[in-house]
């Protein structure tokens, strides 16, 4: 990155590869692939909810000066078609290359195919696997796949990712259980691109760039943001930046008038695009309203398909042709109903079908749904097996019925970080030949998955969950207190510990109330809940990933999957309502072998629930320690929240006198009759008939602006710690002293010294299992590979 087209291109010169020829294409016909966002639950932040980028690599960007200026002009250079990025510009029909489990496991092992790939394009970019990432040779992936691992710095598989890919790659169906932030995502993605792109390389005939490409394999997921999440981190798997990438300053690309002329409908998005000015110098634009030319596909596609996605973008990504759908089964299942029979055709002709995070779709109200769409994927004899389930209401399937069975071919992969040990036993009987389901399911989970037609007899199950559901690197903590005083204890602990805090409630009337509050007291909190548009819902995660010291105040959609880089604190405000929600919410920090600190807020009518809730992981709530707090300084704060909420309270009644005084006005107007004087607001102070008068708002507003004022000088005043001096700061029963010439003195709270969150606890009496044991064993990013 950072290198100008010149200096890339003498640089792959280097290389001992055939002349370069270049083929001059106009911008539409430039092979456009989708830019994925590494390790990103939604978008880029400086793209502010855009939904889509789009990249090309292989691209020299030349100037000529004409006489109606500056003229840029995109040469192709046509050796990167022989060379590692073949596939960019000779995609290869999958219908010829091998299908079914037997061929699977020759793609994924077989020597010739992984050979071809490592001579094709190990060898001509001098990456030598082999020596650079010894510890994922033995499982035979594509080059492209091993030069991605490397970029992004995974020198070394998870547990769950070494156990689960050399099941996957004989051809087995897995069930994967593993702790939360353990790498999941590609323990069942890695299997998936490998099988596709083998194919790819295994195939010698050219795809039609137009030909729209059967969908190969389905991945469930039960929220919008975490199929984003999956669907990039794909992505990012398969258009890494390699060596061979002519990459352009972004500042010459917005230097050209030309270009923005070329498609004036596309000018607003290099507008958006621009924002992100300086983050990526390789030639990228915003998702179009009206598709390319000519776009020749990428060898292997991913693409998302979620609720609150335009039906007009839909249709686009799936006429794109899309090897990996991503989607969420409310939405799959509008798009199979309403639009596309073809896309129910595919799918009952899968390749590979995943459900991540299972045990959440159940809950999401998608039951029906996901049972519906499951059922496209039954063999025709298995489905005349399966009785109507009485519990579930089946939507009426459209499509006409599963006349033929589809190939056996289809790769099963249920994974989760809490699917229970009788579930598991469940599958494994399950698992036997059976002619007719006689036994009752336990759960709706147990029905869900009884239902999923595994081809394998005996489906893989690698349960490596930790015990009691805690990560090894998290540190948990609990803090007892009335339910009337947590807003004082979490506005105490967030400016304790200043860092990214993700603060879970169960309502959204919780959030709204909060977030207003947290912002008067002069903190950064922005709400994610399902009652906010998708748009917002992106902008918020980015805001929160982007700004230090950001608050996130989510509902449990937030709870499943999310992979927001560097969580410090997960904040259980509201207590969740069942362990695996505990579960999973802590799941948001300490991931990948990185530290991480949740606290669980408890108040004395919640302490039956929590222990039953740990009681079912086989904890107690006395495994989890207190957290210390400077109860002095907490009734300081007290004060500050009173205010804070006052003034929130009469800006809100601003608002609603604001709204029925408009709203009144618009009624009659939208009616053109004239309010009765007793109804319109007037300037006097008689509030007739329940309507404010101007006065009314006026003194409102009035009194509102005092109490900002008010709060105002109490945030200026600083916290001092009890039995602190701050005029002699030697003496006092606190002599601040020391830790201001160490600089170690709190930056908000006086007297206090500067401290994380876990040291403020005392360290839990846990025994270590050996699942544990093996965890930890398991680095996680290797630093070093870090850029
Ligand atoms: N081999 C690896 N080495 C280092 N980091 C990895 C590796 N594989 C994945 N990761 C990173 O670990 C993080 C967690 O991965 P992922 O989101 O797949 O976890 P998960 O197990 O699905 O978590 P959850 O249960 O919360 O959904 C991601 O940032 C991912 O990029």
């Amino acid at each position: 990155m950072g290198k100008t087209a010149k200096r890339k291109t003498s640089s792959s010169s280097a290389a001992p590869r055939k002349k370069a020829k270049t083929e001059h294409l106009s911008v539409d016909d430039l092979p456009w692939k989708v830019v994925s966002h590494k390790q990103e639950a939604g978008l880029h932040t400086a793209l502010e909810g855009v939904m889509e980028l789009e990249e090309v690599d292989g691209v020299e960007v030349v100037y000529e000066e004409t006489e109606a200026g500056k003229v840029a002009k995109f040469n192709v250079c046509t050796h990167f078609a022989a060379a590692g990025l073949a596939n960019l510009n000779s995609v290869q029909v999958v219908e010829n290359a091998p299908h079914g489990r037997g061929a699977a496991k020759d793609s994924l092992h077989g020597p010739s195919t992984v050979s071809e790939s490592e001579t094709e394009e190990d060898v001509e970019d001098g990456f030598d696997s082999k020596s650079l990432l010894p510890n994922w040779h033995g499982f035979s992936l594509h080059s492209r796949l091993l030069r991605s691992l490397h970029s992004q710095g995974f020198t070394t598989p998870t547990p769950i990712q070494s156990r689960a890919l050399p099941a996957a790659s004989k051809g087995k169906d897995v069930v994967g259980v593993a702790e939360t932030g353990s790498g999941k995502t590609l323990a069942y993605g890695l299997p998936i691109l490998n099988c596709l792109l083998n194919e790819v390389s295994a195939s010698k005939k050219l795809r039609e760039p137009q030909t729209r490409r059967p969908v190969r394999a389905l991945i469930l997921a039960p929220t919008r943001e975490l199929a984003f999440q999956v669907s990039s981190h794909l992505n990012t798997c398969l258009n890494f930046m390699d060596a061979l990438t002519v990459a352009v300053k972004q500042e010459d690309v917005e230097s050209t008038d030309v270009l923005k002329a070329q498609d004036p409908k596309e000018d607003s998005d290099w507008k958006k695009l621009r924002k992100g000015k300086g983050k990526s110098n390789t030639i990228a634009r915003a998702g179009t309203s009206v598709p390319p030319r000519s776009r020749r596909p990428p060898p292997v596609s991913v693409a998302a398909i979620v609720g609150g996605m335009s039906a007009q973008k839909q249709r686009r990504i799936l006429s794109r042709g899309i090897d990996v759908l991503v989607a969420t089964p409310g939405r799959l299942w509008d798009i199979l109903q309403e639009v596309d029979d073809t896309l129910a055709s595919q799918i009952k002709q899968l390749r590979f079908l995943v459900l991540d995070e299972a045990d959440r779709m159940i809950e999401t109200g998608h039951f029906a749904e996901l049972e519906n769409i499951l059922r496209l994927t039954l063999r025709q004899a298995k489905e005349d097996e399966i009785e109507p389930d009485s519990h579930s209401e089946t939507v009426e399937s459209p499509l006409e019925e599963n006349t033929e069975d589809p190939a056996d071919n289809l790769q099963t992969f249920v994974y989760s970080a809490t699917l229970s040990k009788d579930l598991q036993r469940n599958l494994r009987k399950r698992s036997r030949p059976q002619t007719r389901r006689k036994s009752k399911a336990a759960s709706t989970l147990d029905d869900l998955l009884l239902r999923l037609d595994f081809r394998d007899a005996e489906p893989e199950i690698v349960d490596l969950s930790p015990e009691g559901g805690v990560v090894s690197t998290l540190t948990e903590s609990q803090i007892g207190c009335l339910s009337g005083d947590k807003d004082a204890y979490l506005y105490y602990f967030l400016l304790r510990y200043p860092g990214r805090s993700l603060v879970f409630l169960s309502s959204i009337d919780g959030i709204r109330r909060l977030v207003p509050l947290l912002e008067l007291l002069g903190l950064k909190a922005f709400p994610l809940h399902s009652q906010l548009e998708q748009r917002q819902r992106l902008k918020n995660l980015d805001r929160f990933k982007s700004v230090p010291n950001a608050i996130l105040l989510a509902t449990d959609i937030a709870a499943r999957g999310l992979d927001i880089p560097s969580v410090d604190h997960v904040i259980h405000y509201q207590i969740p309502r069942s362990a695996d929600v505990y579960v999973h919410r802590n799941g948001r920090t300490a991931r990948a072998m990185r530290s991480g600190f949740s606290l669980l807020m408890c108040a004395p009518d919640e302490r039956r629930i929590v222990k039953a809730l740990l009681g079912s992981l086989g904890r107690q709530q006395e495994d989890i320690p207190e957290m210390s707090v400077e109860l002095y300084l907490l009734d300081k704060l007290k004060a500050r929240i009173q205010l804070a909420r006052q003034i929130d309270s009469t800006q809100h009644k601003i608002k609603k006198q604001n709204h029925e005084n408009n709203w009144l006005r618009q009624a009659a107007e939208s009616m053109e009759i004239e309010l009765d004087s007793d109804l319109a607001p007037s300037s006097d102070d008689e509030d007739r008939r329940g309507v404010p008068s101007k006065r009314q708002t006026k003194n409102l507003a009035a009194k509102t602006n005092a109490l900002k004022e008010e709060l105002r000088v109490l945030l200026a005043q600083p916290l001092i710690a009890r039995g602190v001096s701050t005029r002699y700061i030697t003496s006092g029963s606190k002599p601040i002293v020391d830790n201001i010439i160490a600089g170690e003195n709190h930056e908000t709270m006086v007297g206090l010294p500067k401290s994380v969150a876990v040291s403020d606890v005392a360290p839990a009496k846990r025994k270590k299992s050996t699942k544990q044991e093996e965890y930890e064993e398991w680095t996680g990013f290797d630093a070093g590979a870090q850029t």
